[in-house]
Parts: C-alpha cells; structure tokens; sequence
C-alpha cells in the first residue's frame, strides 16, 4: 500500500518552472532516496510532501489522507501532517537542554508524563546518549547533536520521516556511522522515509527505492541494484558509481549474420536480441567489470597503463585503450603495473546499450522461454 501519493505535482518559483510534472508512490514503511544534482528539485519534492512549500498544482495524499489538493482547495498545514523531518541544520533549540529538546512534541501533544519519560529514556538510549540529557545542544559535538535529533524522531514515533541532507555537515567517519543508524533507526520505527541527497553512496547504501531525478523529471525510480546495474538512460548510468561508468561509443553491424558492435579497429560481439537497428551507439562498463589479462585473446584489446591508484581494498586504474580514456577497478592493493603488455577484455553479459541520440537504455529482447520460466 502507498503511504504517500503526489499525483501530477507541479511547482513554480515565479517563471521558473522546477516541477513540471511529478507522480511518486511510496509503499508503507520503505525507505525511499530522492537523488539528483544540485537543483534538480529534490528539496522542493519533500517540501511538498511536508506542506512547508505548496505546490502550484496537484494532490498529495499521505496515508489515505488527501492533505493537498489544487482542484479542491485543500491544504493541510506541515504540524497537521503526522510527519517527523531532520534536515540539514539539526533544529535543536539552543536554549533547551538535550531532554526538553527530545520531548517537546510530546509535551506540547499533552502526553502523560509516564508515556513522555518512558519515551525519552527510549530514544536516548537507542541512540545513546544516556547521561547527556541535562546538556544545551552548544555542549555536544555536531554528531551528537545529530544523535538528538534522531532521538526526538525515535521519541515523537511519526509513521513517516522526512530527511533533507542529514548528513551533510559530518566528517566522513561520522556519516557513515551516521548512516547505519539512520538505516537502524527506519527498520526499527518501521516508519516510511523520504530521504533526500546528492551522494549516491547514501542512496546506495540506505534506500529500499532510489528515485533519480534531473530538472524536476523523475529519470529512474528502481532498488539500488536496478539503478545500479540496469540504468534507465545515459544519465542516471553516468550519475551513479564511483569511478564513473566507462562511455564509449561504438557502431552496430551486422556481418556475416552476426551481430557485431565495432569499437575502433575491432569487432566485439553484440548481445544476442539487442533491440536497435545497425549504426551508432554508445555502450557502457562499469570499472569492475572490465577484466585485465596478461596475455591477448581473441577478444581482448590492448591497453596502455596510465595511472594506478590503490585505495586500500581496491585499485582504481586509468588506461588508454586505442586512444580512449578507460577506467578500471581491480579489489586488491596494486601500486603499480606494467605499462605495455596488457589487455583488457569487456564481458559480453557487463555491457549496457544506449540509444546515441536519445541516451535511453536499449532494451534486450526476452530470451525464448523466460515468459514460461516467470
Ligand atoms: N524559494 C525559491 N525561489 C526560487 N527558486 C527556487 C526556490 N527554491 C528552489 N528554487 C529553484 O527550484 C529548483 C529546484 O530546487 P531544489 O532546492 O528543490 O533542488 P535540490 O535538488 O534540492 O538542490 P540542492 O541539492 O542544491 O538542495 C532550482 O532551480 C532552484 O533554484
């Protein structure tokens, strides 16, 4: 069931138009990314969703609720809303200390005091910062201040979360510690999370559904593993991973009834059932998936060594391969490889195809059987 329903949203800043059109489910208690470059309409999207920003048109709807809507004149106020947020700057109010600052929303809800102190030694303790309750925000460090603001979240028991670059402000140790209690802290108040940010290894790492965005349009909505390894268009493809997907253009033929896809003075066998016409395209390879042999092969084409850059578990590799700048990811510590004399080879089952014009993912037919096998 969908918790949350934004039906043909649009929003405008004066003439600049930065939702043109927008329809997004989000099922019961997942945890959903909104991801995408700076101004691609992210923020914009979960302020709508929390009623801090109205949108121009449309509905939204949260749990069954209709709480916008432009044809009838509806619109619920954000305190109305049953939402909690944690957004970039935590909110703590400076002149409370750690306890007020938690409980708030449940004093001000006129709670009974058991059920507000029961709550409060709840959250400080999942997050753990029994013992600081009688701190001001100023006497923790950004971390735990952080920490607070999840605590009052765990406190309040909202069914849905709204965060907006939580993260932000950490160091990267912090964040990634950060990161598992933000995935912790979702599976166990079950609550359905709109997360927003531009840093893929958050939206890999934490979301159920990863919704990629670009100029207000929604480009992919998928599972991390989809929008990792079946990119919709050439940019969600470029937009995620790290090194970046290797880009490279080459041009579907036909020869001798074999498909072939010629990337320079060679023939690489295309994937049976590609759904294009013969002529240009560009096909892509993640760095991990290019293979590095010692010795040539029939289908493996020679690769001068630039740069190796070993980041601990893995090596990041910079090759020229017929002139063209490739990438490769190797999962071991490698200082250094000989320059010449090497090879690399491209899986045929690790290559995506992309229209050239359109930059769509193109499709492969479904092999004979599968419809009998689903
Ligand atoms: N209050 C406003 N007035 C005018 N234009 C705005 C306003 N808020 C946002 N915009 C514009 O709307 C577009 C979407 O902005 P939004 O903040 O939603 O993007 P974002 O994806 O969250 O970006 P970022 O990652 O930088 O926060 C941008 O072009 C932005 O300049």
């Amino acid at each position: 069931m969908s918790e949350i329903t934004l039906r043909n949203i649009t929003k405008s800043y004066g003439s600049h138009l930065a939702l043109p059109s927008l329809d997004l489910d989000i099922p019961n208690g997942s945890f959903v990314t909104l991801l995408g470059p700076s101004g691609c309409g992210k923020t914009t999207t979960l302020r709508v969703i929390a009623g801090l920003e109205q949108a121009t048109t449309g509905e939204v709807v949260l749990g069954g609720k209709t709480v916008y809507s432009s044809r009838s004149g509806v619109f619920v106020p954000p305190e109305r809303r049953g939402l909690g947020f944690i957004f970039q700057s935590y909110a703590l109010w400076p002149n409370m200390k750690v306890d007020r600052n938690i409980i708030l929303a449940l004093s001000e809800a006129k709670q009974p005091a058991h059920v507000i102190e029961e709550r409060l030694a709840e959250a400080l303790a999942k997050v753990q910062l029994t013992g600081l309750a009688d701190r001001y925000p100023s006497e923790l460090s950004g971390g735990q201040q952080q920490r607070v603001a999840v605590a009052r979240l765990i406190a309040a028991r909202n069914s849905i979360l709204l965060m907006d670059e939580p993260l932000s402000n950490l160091d990267a140790k912090l964040r990634t510690e950060m990161r598992t209690e933000l995935k912790r802290l979702h599976r166990e108040l079950e609550a359905t999370t709109v997360y927003v940010t531009h840093d893929q290894v958050e939206a890999l790492t934490m979301s159920d559904i990863i919704v990629v965005m670009k100029d207000g349009i929604i480009q992919q909505q998928g599972s991390p593993y989809e929008i990792y390894h079946n990119p919709a268009n050439l940019f969600v493809a470029e937009f995620i991973g790290d090194p970046r997907i290797n880009l490279l253009d080459g041009t579907l033929a036909t020869v001798g009834g074999e498909r072939v896809v010629r990337f320079e003075d060679t023939a690489i066998p295309a994937p049976m059932g590609l759904q294009s016409l013969d002529g240009p395209v560009t096909f892509a390879i993640r760095p991990e998936n290019i293979a590095i042999v010692e010795r040539q092969g029939p289908s493996s084409l020679p690769a001068e060594v630039d740069i190796v850059q070993p980041t601990g578990s893995q090596t990041i590799i910079s090759l020229s391969v017929k002139g063209r700048r490739v990438t490769a990811l190797i999962p071991r510590f490698e200082t250094s490889l000989p320059k010449k004399s090497i090879w690399i080879e491209f899986p045929l089952d690790q290559l995506t195809f992309f229209d050239k014009g359109s930059g769509t993912r193109l499709p492969l037919a479904q092999p004979v059987g599968a419809s009998h096998a689903a």
